[in-house]
């Protein structure tokens, strides 16, 4: 049904003065009744009349409920001889539309009715002839008794109703915290809190007490329009009448004669009741609530208080204990329109904070109509409960162990962990910063949570954040960034085997205009409008939202060094060639990390005594007799004195890469087809042998500066990350003159078994983005089947450090990817160093031959087309076959 336009802008009206259309709603039917759908007496003043009632009616909830009660009995009381039980039948028949009330409206006026030949009642009730009642809030079938006075439509009204100005004749401002002042006389705004005996029993007509509203501080008053009050002494004001309300909404088609049910805001009293009382006893105060419904907010805020906790602004939180299962009656039985409150199925609770109110935690319940039941337990109750359960289950036998007091405590670590600039381990702190598309807006924020009032930047430790953060929880905030296809979408091996998820065929290159950008706007499949972000972008669950949409967060990068300090030297950041930002975010890892399962054993115990020098000292290159580590190599250290790669050792890693056939072992059952899940694997394609550097390290006997310590010294040169212009995206170069043989880089990422990395690819590949690995395979081959725990992989698409910008070149690279053993002598886990395979030049791009296969079509499609521009481009050369 089209809602009636005159309706509209009243739920409009009072929305901007911050009134939900659920407050508005059964007020605005009311005032409708009474004032006989007079609707210019209603939007007069932009709607000051109807903005009064409503707040009116609020501010009645407040009242003690007990008191009220305590009235309408009196009024019941002392009427119920006089006057005949005849209530039920109202408006069924729509046959009294009389008027019952004379319209007056003076400078003071008063929305007061006078009951003809019951006036009594009224009058000795409140002093100002009204009674006791509520109108606004009654529904439909709620209208009282006096329209049971069959009367003509000529006769003198059975009451007036006489707005009543009472201080000046001025428009006022309209405040959300109107008070009525003739509450204590039992005004008529306020809502009907009754038993069944006290509905049916004969009250007065209508009263409506509308009265001077209050300025709120920082309310502005609203433009005087047409001078209610000085137009008003002739204004017809009021007629409630019986007819059918047709008013715009939806009308109910349920006999209005019905009795009533129990009114839910009884219940709802009754529900937050024990709440109440029970949160007081931990002494807090409870913030205003928003939406909250007077009463029963003020109750559910007391409940909080007494915890320590404040109730939250609940947007739906106006329907809370019962009140749900109350309007549900109302509708069914009485055929109450205003009922409308089914899909009211929210509310939340603030348990704890930190002291200074920044980090809270809340407890928020999702209910819905099909649980007529539901209610919200005392507080109290729930962390009795809690607190019995750990002492049965956890054995604290502390008799002041207080759940309310660890989750206190909990917000009070949150915050003070939070604000620690200084904290050494903040590494292990996630900072959420902005992407770097929107770098300069570097106030990015993070609210936790829709409703937060602080949206500062905060560090949040990552597993705090790790699969918590979702869109439902409305957690941090952060700009979709644009997660760019980093390498090649399958694991390149030494040799350029790669690990082949599936057949997609990925398209694009390293450029701007060619690679391959995923734009991950969270923002737009977020139910809650927010981004949703992960720290740990580790697990392809982790990458994924509650909407499973792809979540990609990263921490920004410091331009001036990317490494932003774990390596010797900074590593800048520079693009010259567009006005493209930055490279796409990831974690800088100076030192691989182990995923999950990867077995890495580096224990000293490990470590025979043939597998290190224990009885060196110094430097152990320039020793005239080299010691153990130099036994992988033949017996002499690959390095030389002054720390670059030994020309013959240099050439034989080059040759490897240059001339791979002739290096080539295959496995018995190689773990790479295994991993794919296939009953029948294909047979192994073949890895490279290579050349193994062994260094000295920690249970030998030399120094930090021994010669044949140089990959674990770390980058020694300078180096920066660049765009490139070659459409290759960004790479690295050297900024000043390398040596032939000089040590470069590591390539650092995680550490992942190849079953790993291969579901993760799987799981990447599906939402396109490209990862960034290489095989550790290097030693297999040699001694029989390789344990799947035993095949580890590399992954850098979402940790690693500067060599994941190294891009390749076909055939003549200048760096050449070498294996070093530093913890571990046992050939399955070791360190992939780059060493220049020629003297390289200051501001050259440094390159490694990734070693892909262009013509085969299923590995080249999936990396990229080449624009390495080396004479000897295998891609270049399939393009001319
Ligand atoms: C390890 S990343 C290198 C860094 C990358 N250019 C970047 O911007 O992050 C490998 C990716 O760089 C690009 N790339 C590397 N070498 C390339 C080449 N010779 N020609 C074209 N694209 C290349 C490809 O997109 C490849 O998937």
């Amino acid at each position: 049904m089209t809602m009636n336009p005159r309706v509209a802008m009243a739920f409009s009206a009072m929305k901007e003065i911050g009134l939900s259309e659920k407050k508005v709603k059964p007020v605005l039917k009311n005032l409708l009744r009474v004032y006989d759908k007079n609707w210019e007496l209603i939007e007069d003043e932009n709607y000051r009349v109807l903005a009064d009632a409503i707040l009116d009616y609020q501010e009645e909830h407040k009242e003690d409920v007990e008191k009220q009660k305590r009235k309408k009995k009196e009024v019941v009381e002392s009427h119920e001889d006089s006057e005949p039980p005849r209530l039920k039948r109202l408006r069924q028949d729509c046959q009294s539309p009389r008027p019952l009330v004379r319209r007056q409206m003076g400078p003071n006026f008063d929305l007061t009715p006078r009951v003809e030949g019951i006036e009594s009642y009224g009058q000795g009730m409140s002093g100002h002839g009204a009674l006791p009642l509520n109108m606004c809030m009654l529904g439909r079938n709620e209208l009282p008794p006096y329209e049971d006075y069959s009367r003509d439509e000529t006769e003198e009204p059975p009451a007036q109703l006489q707005l009543r100005r009472k201080r000046s004749e001025q428009a006022q401002p309209v405040s959300p915290h109107i008070n009525f002042e003739d509450r204590g006389r039992g005004s008529l705004l306020a809502p009907t809190i009754c038993k069944r005996s006290e509905r049916e029993v004969p009250t007065a007509p209508i009263v409506v007490c509308l009265k001077e509203p209050k300025t709120e501080p920082g309310i502005e008053p609203l433009p005087p329009k047409k001078n209610l009050a000085s137009g008003a002494q002739t204004k017809v004001l009021v007629k409630p009448k019986t007819e059918p309300c047709n008013d715009g909404f939806q009308p109910s088609g349920v006999p209005a004669a019905a009795t009533l049910p129990p009114n839910p805001d009884c219940r709802r009293t009754q529900g937050h009741k024990d709440q109440n009382v029970s949160s007081r006893r931990h002494g807090v105060e409870a913030l205003p609530s928003r939406d909250a419904d007077a009463q029963g907010h003020e109750d559910q805020n007391v409940s909080s208080r007494q915890h320590g906790v404040e109730a939250l602004p609940s947007r739906d939180a106006d329907v809370e204990n019962g009140s749900l299962r109350g309007s549900g009656t109302l509708s069914k039985n009485g055929g109450l329109e205003l009922a409308d409150v089914a899909e009211a199925t929210r509310a939340s609770v603030e348990l704890a904070s930190s002291t200074s109110g920044e980090v809270k935690i809340s407890l928020s319940c999702n209910y819905f109509s099909g649980q007529p039941n539901f209610r919200l337990p005392s507080m109290d109750e729930v962390f009795k409960m809690v607190e019995d359960k750990c002492l049965k289950s956890y054995k604290i036998i502390d008799p002041n162990f207080s759940l309310m007091n660890l989750m206190k405590e909990m917000c009070q670590c949150i915050s003070d962990r939070a604000s620690d600039s200084t904290d050494d381990n903040q590494e292990t702190l996630m900072q959420i910063t902005p992407d770097l598309d929107s770098q300069e807006r570097s106030n990015m924020r993070i609210s936790l949570g829709a409703t937060s009032d602080h949206e500062d930047s905060i560090l949040i430790p990552p597993t705090s954040i790790n699969r918590s953060v979702s869109s439902h929880s409305s957690a941090e905030v952060i700009e979709p960034h644009t997660p760019q296809r980093l390498a090649l979408n399958g694991v390149v091996d030494l040799q350029g085997t790669i690990i082949q998820p599936n057949e997609e065929v990925l398209s694009g290159g390293g450029n701007g205009s060619d690679m391959i950008v995923e734009q991950t706007d969270v923002r737009s499949s977020s139910p809650s409008g927010f981004i949703c972000v992960r720290q740990e972008i580790s697990t392809p669950d982790d990458i994924r939202s509650a909407d499973d949409t792809l979540v990609v967060v990263r921490p920004s990068h410091d331009v001036n060094d990317i490494s932003k300090g774990q390596e010797n030297l900074p590593i800048s950041t520079v693009n010259e060639v567009s006005s493209a930002p930055y490279p796409p975010l990831f974690y800088y890892i100076s030192k691989n990390t182990i995923f999950r399962s990867a077995h890495v054993n580096c224990s000293l115990s490990r470590v025979g005594d043939e597998d290190c020098c224990i009885g060196c000292f110094g430097d152990c290159v320039s020793s005239s007799i080299p010691c153990a580590c130099a036994r992988i190599t033949g017996g002499d250290f690959a390095y030389t004195l002054d720390g670059l790669l030994k020309e013959n050792f240099l050439e034989e890693c080059i040759s490897v890469n240059r001339d791979p056939q002739n290096h080539l072992f295959y496995c018995k059952s190689c773990p790479l087809e295994r991993c794919k899940d296939g009953d029948m694997p294909d047979p192994c394609k073949g890895h490279l042998m290579r050349k193994f550097i062994k260094e000295c390290w920690s249970k030998c006997g030399c120094n930090k500066q021994c010669g044949n310590r140089v990959v674990q010294r770390g980058i020694s040169c300078n180096l920066q990350v660049f765009l490139t212009a070659e459409g290759k995206g960004w790479g690295l170069r050297t900024l000043m003159d390398l040596p032939r043989g000089s040590f470069v880089c590591e390539y650092v990422g995680e550490i992942l078994t190849s079953k790993e990395l291969y579901e993760r690819n799987k799981e990447i590949t599906d939402v396109d983005v490209l990862t960034s690995n290489v095989l550790l395979d290097a030693a297999w081959g040699s001694d029989g089947v390789v344990k799947d725990k035993d095949a580890l992989c590399l992954d850098a698409t979402f940790y690693g450090n500067v060599a994941r910008f190294i891009n390749h070149r076909c055939f003549d690279a200048n760096l050449v990817e070498v294996p070093v053993e530093v913890e571990s002598p046992n050939h399955r886990y070791y360190h992939l160093a780059f060493f220049t395979t020629r003297d390289v030049e200051a501001l050259e791009e440094l390159t490694w031959d990734y070693g892909i296969d262009f013509s085969n079509r299923s590995d080249s499609v999936k990396g990229f087309r080449c624009f390495c521009r080396s004479k000897d481009c295998r891609d270049v050369k399939r393009q001319y076959i």
